[in-house]
């Protein structure tokens, strides 16, 4: 089962499906959820040279993918009161890197640090963040992370993502005083997973294609978990199983996109070849796995501004309430006159009662 299906391997033919199509199926739902005050996250999976950079970043100049599409559209609708911060990070060889800022301070183990908040949830330490006001700034931020991005050629793609990339914007949005939402919309663009029989990889390569395939199965573990728990009915049963998030880096950082509080789309490149029939068939049962993955999007809101806007509803309710009293107390006021008048109009020795 599945939500869109979608052929791009033909421009010639009928059903062939643009870039401007799959922005304006999938793209626009994360702007809405953005602008709605949810998280929102799209990530590709597929075999290695099946189109997910495509889908993703596309060509930078001629087709734009989904990548810049999205941040063209947050920036052409959004108001005086918003603003939005971006990172862009890779795991490479399961360390993070930034690919903002190269030179940034690294841990004993060569990357930098992933660390919990417990309310925020998991974030990188250290990691660079770009304040942007407009599509040209956060475009030159897009392309500087591109070209930082480790990329190296393999027998099945020339330009084959060696790292899982994360592209994330925090959104947030100051409407009508006191309400302000934050959303964070990761935009993710995996490495391939592959075979070292089909990619003929050795050395570096081959090395990087086994961690690739390690955090992908870490991410299907996760997966995995994800629907077993969603199938447990006993509260006490859930409470003892553990989705083994921090297994790896990339379903650390993912955490709140799956199974989370965020609005998630998996997108599931494959190759029409049938050499890649077993790559295909197992990309689609591990999509239809996910696909039963219940998140819980909320909307974002900061807490203080909860608890002012909770004491403007408690102030408006007292106001009422005293409203209620001097006119219910006017009434009274008025009544006692009105028979005070009557009692000094009536004969003498009687006295009207109202
Ligand atoms: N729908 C498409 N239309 C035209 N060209 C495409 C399409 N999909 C992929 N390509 C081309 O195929 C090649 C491989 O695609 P891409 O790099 O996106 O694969 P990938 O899945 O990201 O691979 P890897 O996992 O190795 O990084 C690229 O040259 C890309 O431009």
């Amino acid at each position: 089962s599945f939500d869109f299906s979608y052929d791009s391997s033909d421009p010639e033919s009928p059903s062939f499906a643009s870039q401007e199509k799959i922005f304006k199926d999938l793209g626009c739902d994360v702007l809405k959820a953005a602008f709605d005050g949810f998280n929102a996250c799209i990530f590709t999976y597929g075999q290695t040279g099946s189109g997910k950079s495509y889908t993703m970043m596309g060509n930078a100049v001629r087709n734009k993918g989904l990548i810049p599409r999205i941040c063209e559209g947050l920036f052409s609708e959004i108001s005086q009161r918003s603003k939005s911060d971006a990172v862009y990070l890779e795991i490479y060889n399961e360390r993070v890197q930034d690919l903002l800022r190269k030179n940034t301070t690294p841990t004993d183990s060569g990357g930098l640090r992933v660390r919990e908040h417990p309310r925020s949830g998991p974030y990188v330490q250290n990691l660079s963040r770009h304040l942007v006001h407009n599509y040209c700034q956060i475009e030159r931020l897009i392309l500087l992370g591109n070209v930082n991005r480790t990329t190296a050629t393999t027998d099945v793609n020339d330009f084959s993502s060696r790292s899982h990339a994360i592209f994330t914007i925090r959104f947030t949005q100051v409407t009508l005083l006191p309400c302000e939402t934050l959303s964070k919309i990761h935009l993710v663009d995996l490495a391939g997973s592959e075979r070292a029989d089909t990619t003929h990889t050795t050395g570096a390569r081959l090395k990087e294609g086994a961690n690739i395939n390690k955090s992908l199965v870490a991410l299907g573990c996760v997966i995995s978990t994800l629907v077993l728990f969603q199938n447990i009915e006993t509260t006490k049963k859930k409470k003892q199983m553990f989705i083994p998030y921090r297994d790896s880096v990339l379903t650390w950082l993912l955490k709140d996109s799956l199974g989370g509080n965020s609005k998630t789309t998996m997108i599931a490149t494959v190759s029409p070849a049938d050499v890649n029939y077993g790559e295909t068939l197992s990309t689609l049962q591990y999509a239809s796995r996910t696909r039963n993955i219940v998140n819980t999007p909320t909307v974002n809101e900061d807490s203080t501004v909860k608890t002012i806007r909770g004491l403007q509803a408690e102030v408006a309710r007292l106001q009422r309430l005293l409203e209620e009293a001097s006119s219910f107390l006017q009434n009274i006021a008025f009544q006692i006159m009105l028979s005070f008048y009557f009692c000094c109009r009536s004969p003498k020795g009687s006295c009207l009662a109202l």
